[in-house]
């Protein structure tokens, strides 16, 4: 008859936490354990599983208490569809409702960035021609945040910048009763002219957030906690519909097993280091890549040395001074471009590093891979993201890649 102390060393073995065994001769082992920081506990269901467990008898009363615990806490997800807004797929579309009564406006969802804002009432009228607006007097349940103001600039040198209200808003059926919904005053020209989006909705950290005097927290930070589970995905497609799933990971959106690896929300973005790249289905090298998930960016933006050893294999591509970036023949037959995460590989297809012809009808295409060398950050956008299912895992602070 093993005692519990040599049970314990051989299930410790066993479960090859061979770290926590004790030396030779010694009586003691030790091992990690983590809560579930996001449990709320409910002691009238604790009281109930305890009775239940030693079959002690539960009174009417305890049942009704239970019963009602698990009515609030109603498990919740939320599912939005999202569309390509052009035949380059350069952004991504989901409407959210606004208000009561709704208002729905197209919006971009960017988790490289953490500001909801929208074009609204309050937008010059000759920048608000032709998009979706948000008019918080029609809202009863709009309130003007006092003295709270927001400006934001984007890698693409676009902006915009105005005052806050709060609202409710929802997002594929799941409501964030009181959120900060930015109100922009004024806005660049790439967001006058770009009339298919209403605005952002920022799924980025919410160290990101503009909003003075006190920074606001994103729509997917304030859902978190009532969610099933405090993360949701990204399934960006070529020319299709895709999905943001929120709460929940519908598995067969992918082919492949999610890869895990740590995200640094430090910066306000999804940051994650690919372990190695190859070209063509290639053995992957051991060249790590540090970047971000960003669904905001249309392009795969990467290291020079990167951007070189894969269109090496393009016959005719160049950098074309006047397109600012790296172009070839559309006839080419791209090669794939693959990276390591998480323990698992990422393929993109050579036909989605084909973005678009430079011009129309023109047969000289720009690539979806360019050089992040101005930028000082490799960011992974749509071109890589529509690979693969994405999991943005806030819970656990990391990201997870699944082959689609
Ligand atoms: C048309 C068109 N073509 O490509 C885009 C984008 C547009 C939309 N159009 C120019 C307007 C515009 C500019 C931006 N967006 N939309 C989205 C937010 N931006 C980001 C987000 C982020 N995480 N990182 C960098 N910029 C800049």
């Amino acid at each position: 008859m093993q005692t519990f102390g040599a049970f314990l060393v051989s299930f410790l073995a066993a479960s090859g936490l061979a770290a926590a065994l004790p030396a030779e001769g010694q009586k003691t082992a030790s091992i990690e354990v983590s809560y579930n920081k996001h449990y709320v506990p409910h002691g009238p269901t604790a009281l109930f599983k305890a009775k239940r467990k030693y079959n002690a008898p539960i009174s009417e009363k305890l049942h009704a208490a239970v019963a009602a615990k698990k009515a609030l806490t109603k498990r919740q997800t939320g599912s939005a569809n999202t569309n390509p807004s052009d035949s380059a797929d350069d952004e991504y579309i989901t409407n959210v409702s606004i208000g009561t009564p709704a208002q729905v406006l197209p919006l971009d969802f960017d988790t490289g960035s953490s500001d909801l804002w929208v074009f609204s009432s309050e937008t010059p009228k000759s920048s608000a021609s032709g998009h979706v607006t948000y008019s918080p007097s029609k809202s009863s349940t709009a309130k003007k945040l006092s003295g709270a103001s927001w400006s934001i600039t984007y890698g693409d040198h676009s902006s915009s910048s105005g005052d806050v209200y709060t609202d409710k808003v929802t997002v594929g059926g799941f409501s964030v009763s009181s959120q900060a919904v930015e109100s922009a005053t004024k806005v660049s020209t790439q967001f006058v002219q770009d009339t298919v989006i209403s605005g952002l909705l920022g799924l980025g950290f919410d160290v990101g957030n503009t909003v003075k005097p006190r920074a606001q927290k994103t729509w997917f930070s304030n859902a978190a906690n009532s969610l099933a589970q405090p993360l949701f995905t990204a399934d960006l497609k070529h020319q299709q519909t895709g999905s943001y799933n929120f709460g929940f990971i519908d598995t067969t959106l992918a082919k492949g097993p999610i890869g895990y690896t740590p995200a640094d929300g430090s910066e306000g973005y999804w940051g994650f280091t690919a372990t190695g790249y190859s070209v063509g289905g290639a053995k992957l090298n051991r060249n790590s890549i540090t970047g971000i998930a960003d669904t905001g960016t249309t392009l795969l933006l990467l290291d020079d040395d990167v951007v070189n050893a894969y269109y090496n294999n393009v016959e005719s591509a160049q950098y074309d001074d006047s397109q600012q970036g790296v172009v070839f023949d559309c006839s080419e037959d791209l090669p794939s471009f693959s990276f390591g995460v998480g323990g698992t590989t990422i393929t993109i297809p050579g036909s989605l590093i084909n973005l678009t012809p430079v011009s129309d009808g023109s047969s000289t295409c720009f690539g979806g891979l360019q050089s992040s060398a101005d930028i000082g950050i490799n960011i992974f956008g749509d071109v890589a993201l529509k690979a693969a299912l994405v999991v943005f895992d806030l819970g656990n602070e990391r990201l997870g890649w699944a082959q689609k």
